[in-house]
């Protein structure tokens, strides 16, 4: 008698409690939903992005005037501050990348962004988007990190930090991969071309702060078309030994670096990415930091004019 009463207390009980999960479940992407549409909405005018913008062909980006004097003093401790900051929030799980990627697309098919896929861009509108970033985006994507993710962050703007590049280069637009990179001369084999270190790369160890950075974006006019570029940018790093990960995001040119499709191509591969145990300028490795032991070096001669490509 007691034994059945206790099933079915128990059955009650294990109801009640996954109604309750159920509901916050709901609740919780309900509240994602409606997230998305208010920063949608909280724009003055919603524009679709072609070339002809004038903002983005040269945007004058107001308040980065004051990056070059500001100074963002390196901290030892930044390693130790990151990993403490993953313990307290147990890193991020993967059961939230969807949610994550359908707010962004929310966001991003709002602003008007093209689609674009693995196979590059879908429409053929020749006043589609090819925003070639420049020295200020790079610079307005720093500021937006530190102003919503991590103020005392050692990343660098790029009028500080300019290091991740050893050689001359230059961006290009052509359809349909969009933006690549490619050599301003001739480079010969073995040549590193590209370091990275966590001054040029952001590290968001949550979803909520990637969407914190992405909504800060949207708010001004002049920066809100960058979201059409760092929705493709960010990569998701495992941590040493565990299921959890980190977004990274470098707010440089190697985002722009394009890879090959098929087989056929692999003699276009022409970067490798090396780890280098010894110090170039990765002073802060750390197996946990977002790209903080990457380099590229070239894998033969390249000619200038070449687009660089690696495999990813
Ligand atoms: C990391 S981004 C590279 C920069 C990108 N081209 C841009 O303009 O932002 C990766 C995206 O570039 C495009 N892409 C890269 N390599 C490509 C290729 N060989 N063919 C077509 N699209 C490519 C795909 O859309 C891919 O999702």
């Amino acid at each position: 008698m007691v034994s059945a009463a206790k099933l079915i207390l128990l059955r009650q009980f294990l109801s009640i409690l996954l109604s309750t999960l159920g509901f916050f479940h709901f609740y919780r992407n309900f509240v994602l939903l409606r997230e998305a549409k208010a920063i949608v909405s909280n724009l003055s005018s919603i524009e679709v992005y072609t070339a002809s913008d004038p903002y983005m062909k040269s945007p004058s980006l107001r308040s980065m005037k004051n990056d070059s004097t500001s100074t963002n003093p390196l901290s030892k401790s930044f390693g130790e501050r990151k990993r403490a900051r993953i313990q307290s929030q147990g890193g991020i799980r993967s059961t939230r990348l969807a949610w994550d990627r359908a707010w962004i697309d929310n966001v991003t098919s709002m602003l008007g962004c093209p689609d674009v896929t693995d196979d590059g861009i879908i429409s053929d509108d020749p006043n589609a988007y090819n925003y070639i970033p420049t020295i200020e985006s790079w610079n307005a994507l720093y500021r937006a990190y530190h102003a919503t993710v991590d103020p005392d962050s050692e990343l660098m703007s790029a009028t500080q930090y300019q290091k991740s590049w050893k050689v001359p280069i230059e961006v290009k637009f052509q359809r349909p991969e969009g933006r690549g990179v490619y050599a301003k001369k001739f480079i010969p084999k073995g040549t590193l071309v590209w370091s990275s270190t966590s001054r040029n790369t952001a590290t968001f160890l949550s979803h909520h702060d990637r969407r914190k950075f992405i909504s800060y974006l949207t708010k001004d006019p002049e920066t809100k078309h960058l979201v059409c570029d760092v929705r493709m940018w960010a990569d998701v790093i495992y941590l040493a030994n565990t299921t959890n990960f980190v977004i990274c995001e470098t707010f440089d040119e190697a985002v722009l670096l394009n890879t090959i499709k098929d087989k056929k191509s692999e003699g276009d591969v022409n970067l490798e990415p090396q780890s280098l145990s010894s110090s170039l300028d990765n002073l802060d490795f750390d197996e946990n930091d977002c790209y903080g032991n990457d380099h590229y070096f070239t894998l033969r001669d390249i000619q200038a004019g070449e687009q660089f490509r690696i495999v990813y």
